[in-house]
């Protein structure tokens, strides 16, 4: 992934006439004119300024760049990833495809039969409409995802998980959190389903990976025992990814970790199928890498998941916890989960713990392990290296076990 954000200064040329293609562009700021040398005279086909495209053409087939884009005045431009682009109108509507490659076929030949002289003005290319305005947004945000990645800026923050049967912080989720200068915190339900449009999902499942296996590569190296664990969210989808699954276990084994110290989480937003998840799960297993199913109780992660796909943890969704005491619906359903999780052999997490009452409760249910605010909030990767994400609230949880 080369430079997604591009500074020109005045004058400086983006590309040429008959360059390669490989990506599009998005104009952020400033303005490119687009020219091209037709015998021996110049002909300047267009001044385009912020929020339009350049560079769309050859990005959609390929062609050499038809004109030459140079920089008036300093532009910022934001690169669109050809790969990513072609991964969505492939996955797309046949008929949208059929769509864009036509315009895109009869635009060339309008361009081609141009007089001379002929220049596009502005004010006649420019019409966003609310789609488009959401697209380029789009655009935008898929753009600096990449560059968070390529910058490290994506920051990964760990939740405390407490075993409520040893008295310990046992372990963290993490979990990944984007803050943009002007645009505060993305959440990551929005991020990641973009991420998730297109293989961009892989490296961002990596770079999450890469800094758990980082945090628990230096926890071993400083003596810390037990080694809590650690549990890196995907989707199912991202698991299935090609080369996902190989990855994880390649970067595993080098880390020379026990068994245990990385857990995945499953999430799921949609339906499955299970086949080739289960395979990719066994082979995880072998090396070492146990399974929770996430947020058990609502959306999609229902029991059908439990009955296709063999999981270490059942993590049961906030929301019963929050309402065990006000909804005797809400205890019953979290009793039958555990009984449930018992005779799978599965051991049963439950979110969202906020008070003593709770943990009390949970304990009597015979629930292994808590996660919430009573335990702890998701904490940088410092804390836990300290010990301190642990430490302080783990005594606080267990002052009235
Ligand atoms: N006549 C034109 N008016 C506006 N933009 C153009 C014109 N001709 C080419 N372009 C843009 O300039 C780009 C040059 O590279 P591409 O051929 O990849 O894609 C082209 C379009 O984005």
């Amino acid at each position: 992934m080369g430079n997604v954000i591009r500074e020109l200064f005045s004058g400086e040329v983006l590309y040429r006439q008959g360059d390669p293609s490989d990506c599009a562009w998005l104009i952020e700021r400033g303005a490119v004119e687009l020219h091209s040398e037709q015998g021996r005279r110049t002909i300047v086909h267009a001044t385009l300024g912020p929020g339009e495209l350049i560079g769309e053409l050859g990005m959609l087939d390929g062609q050499p760049r038809s004109a030459t884009a140079t920089a008036r005045g300093p532009t910022q431009l934001l690169a669109i990833d050809h790969d990513q682009f072609l991964e969505r109108l492939e996955s797309g509507d046949s008929i949208v495809r059929t769509l864009v490659l036509s315009l895109l076929r009869r635009t060339r030949s309008i361009l081609a039969s141009l007089p001379a002289d002929h220049v596009v003005p502005p004010e006649d290319m420019v019409s966003e409409s609310r789609d488009e305005r959401a697209g380029l947004d789009k655009i935008r945000l898929e753009a600096r995802l990449r560059d968070a990645i390529d910058n490290h800026t994506l920051d990964v923050r760990y939740q405390p998980i407490y075993d409520i049967a040893e008295g310990r912080v046992s372990g963290y989720e993490a979990l990944v959190r984007w803050q943009l200068p002007d645009r505060g915190a993305v959440s990551p339900a929005e991020f990641i389903k973009l991420a998730e449009e297109t293989s961009l999902i892989v490296p961002v499942g990596e770079y999450v990976l890469d800094r758990v296996l980082e945090v628990l590569t230096a926890l071993r190296d400083a003596g810390t025992t037990p080694l809590p664990s650690i549990a890196v969210n995907l989707s199912a989808r991202q698991l299935v990814e090609p080369g996902m699954a190989s990855q994880i276990v390649a970067r595993t084994q080098r880390a020379h970790l026990p068994p245990g110290a990385l857990k995945l989480e499953i999430t799921e937003s949609r339906m499955l199928d299970y086949t080739p998840v289960a395979a990719v799960m066994a082979h995880c297993r072998e090396h070492g890498i146990p399974f929770a199913l996430d947020d058990f109780g609502t959306g999609y992660s229902n029991l059908t998941h439990l009955h296709k796909l063999d999981f270490e943890f059942i993590k049961v969704d906030q929301a019963f916890a929050r309402h065990m005491f006000d909804s005797p619906r809400a205890m019953a359903i979290v009793n039958a989960i555990v009984a449930m999780a018992h005779g799978i052999g599965a051991y049963v997490v439950v979110e969202g713990v906020e008070t003593h009452d709770q943990l009390q409760r949970l304990r009597a249910l015979g629930v292994r392990y808590a996660q919430g605010y009573l335990i702890g909030q998701a904490q940088p990767a410092s804390s836990v290296l300290s010990g301190e994400a642990g430490r302080g609230l783990q005594a606080r949880a267990s002052a009235t076990g």
